[in-house]
């Protein structure tokens, strides 16, 4: 999709912070992609990139059977850049030795600048110390043939090393992570200096090679785009409708489980202002039965997953048959929803649109954001030219208020909820936080507790709020409101909404939580 040679493929081997390395060499305008070691060569292949760079590991290369790096891309002559496993795995592989260490490093690390190398251009010089993120224990114990040390740190004596000749760079600490402050810049003079790239990637590059991409997929098929009113659906509805017209129908799936008026909303909204036929399906009672008596979060997501994907196959059935679904699946989606099959990440969830599909699909998927993060698909909905009110909207996720319902899910229950979450987001926008905020919303918990409430004794639910600051959605902190705020939306909540007479917030940043419940 990009011209040839003008990317680069980032070997996942399954550490938790390989998305970072492909949002910093974005940043430095350059199109990545990341492909797990299991599917590598043939990404390698299709791609044609012009260097690739190798990621962690919770693996250790001493382990029979631990992932290796695919030998088209040390015969390739290409680039190479390895990131801690990534470096122990180069050494393994290129003659080098790797031990298990006796205490290994993690978190904060100083390493001191022993040589020069290209990947300090204009940062760093010898002599000099820096601080970097490290988290391993094995390291590397005798150096591959052609390579020399330019920076070693107290636990790791190869913490930067170099082959000048055949362009292959290596480091033991992650610069992929803020906490290695001049990590971005690293990773810019690999992929500018070394491998040469010219970094004039742009959305409205990324735009044209989707659309182009969109059209040979697609034909003259049909295709069926689930839209939420979402920002993902929105921008991917827009996307495909500028490759191919006619051929795109939208189907809203109201599930009963959105929020309080948003079904007439998203509807309205988006018939104001696209010329894309919409189909508004009513699906709650299909949705209800199916959800009665399920308690388990994952059979919660499967359930959703599988009856959407009937909906959208009957919704194509009405128009004459569709032979594509389109989604506004994005890579955190797939990220956690991948196991050790797909990918060599542990499931946290299954996204009801990746993990939580049925295995047998009649459509073929059309999934165009699948490599972007949240921000770069606003990037990409500002470039398409959509109105702030679908760019700015908080993510909503599609299984709705199912998995803001821990325990069974009853109309009932989803009446209260929607009740709590309106007057919440209330406040918040009343307050101006709206944007300030990436996400927010309550829960429903089913817990009952004791209150007192006009000298008479409840027996009520708990409502928990959630709000959260990030970018992406991988990792995200607690939104710090007031005291004054949060005790004015409490208030408000057990005085208007019957059902809930206690309220709490949820202090939890992700990692260790997740920003929904379930
Ligand atoms: N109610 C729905 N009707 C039809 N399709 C839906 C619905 N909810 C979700 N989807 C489909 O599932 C995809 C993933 O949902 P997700 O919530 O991640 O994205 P979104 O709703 O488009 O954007 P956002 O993350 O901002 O809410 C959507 O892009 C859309 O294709
Ligand atoms: O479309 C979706 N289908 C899902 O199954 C799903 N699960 C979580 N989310 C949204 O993803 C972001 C990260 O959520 P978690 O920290 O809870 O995994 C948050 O923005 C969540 O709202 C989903 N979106
Ligand atoms: N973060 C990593 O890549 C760690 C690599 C390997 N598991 C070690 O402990 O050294
Ligand atoms: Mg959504």
């Amino acid at each position: 999709m990009t011209q040839p040679g003008e990317s680069i493929l980032i070997v996942d081997f399954g550490s938790q912070v390989t998305q970072l390395i492909a949002r910093r060499v974005r940043e430095a305008g350059v199109y990545s992609e990341i492909a797990p070691f299991t599917t590598a060569a043939e990404a390698f292949e299709r791609m044609r990139p012009g260097g690739v760079i190798l990621s962690g590991s919770p693996a250790s290369v001493l382990d029979t059977g631990s992932p290796r790096v695919p030998d088209a891309i040390f015969e390739s002559g290409l680039p190479v850049l390895g990131i801690c496993y990534g470096q122990q795995v180069m050494m393994q592989q290129l003659g080098g030795s790797v031990q298990l260490g006796d205490s290994g490093e993690f978190g904060r690390a100083f390493i001191d600048i022993a040589d020069s190398c290209v990947l300090f251009d204009g940062l760093w010089t010898e002599g000099e110390t820096h601080q970097v993120w490290m988290s391993h224990g094995d390291k590397v114990t005798e150096l591959a043939p052609g390579f020399r040390p330019v920076a070693a740190s107290p636990g790791a004596p190869f913490a930067v090393i170099a082959d000048d000749s055949r362009r292959y760079y290596a480091m033991q600490f992650h610069p992929e992570v803020v906490h290695t402050p001049d990590g971005a810049k690293l990773l810019a003079n690999f992929v500018r200096h070394v491998c040469g790239l010219k970094g004039d990637w742009t959305m409205a590059e990324f735009r044209q090679a989707k659309i182009d991409e969109i059209r040979k997929q697609v034909g003259s098929g049909k295709v069926i785009c689930g839209l939420s009113g979402g920002v993902d659906s929105a921008v991917a509805a827009v996307l495909i409708h500028e490759a191919i017209g006619e051929q795109l129908t939208c189907v809203f799936v109201d599930h009963g489980l959105m929020r309080s008026g948003e079904a007439d909303q998203v509807v309205s909204l988006f018939r104001g202002h696209y010329n894309i036929p919409l189909v508004h399906v009513n699906a709650e009672t299909l949705f209800l039965n199916g959800l009665a008596g399920v308690t388990d979060p994952e059979a919660k997501r499967k359930f959703i997953g599988k009856t959407f994907i009937d909906v959208f196959e009957a919704e194509a059935k009405k128009i004459g048959g569709a032979e594509f679904l389109a989604q506004g699946t994005l890579y955190p989606d797939v990220i956690e929803s991948v196991s050790f099959t797909g990918g060599p990440s542990v499931t946290i969830k299954s996204h009801h649109n990746v993990g939580g599909l049925p295995e047998r699909m009649n459509m073929k998927l059309v999934e165009p954001l699948r490599e972007l993060f949240k921000d770069e698909v606003r990037a990409l909905g500002r470039e398409l030219g959509l109105p702030d009110v679908f760019v700015g909207r908080h993510p909503f996720p599609g299984p709705g208020l199912a998995i803001r319902i821990p325990g069974e899910v009853t109309k009932e229950r989803c009446d209260i909820l929607r009740k709590a979450d309106a007057v919440y987001l209330d406040e918040i926008r009343n307050a101006g936080l709206y944007d300030a905020i990436w996400q927010a919303f309550a829960v429903l918990l089913p817990v009952k507790t004791v209150g007192v409430m006009g000298d008479g004794r409840t027996y009520d639910s708990v409502c928990g709020l959630r709000a959260v600051t990030s970018t992406d959605g991988m990792t995200a902190d607690v939104y710090p409101f007031d005291a004054s705020f949060l005790t004015r939306v409490a208030t408000r909540i057990v005085n208007e909404v019957k059902g809930v007479n206690r309220v709490v917030y949820d202090y939890t940043s992700k990692p260790p939580g997740t920003i929904e419940w379930e």
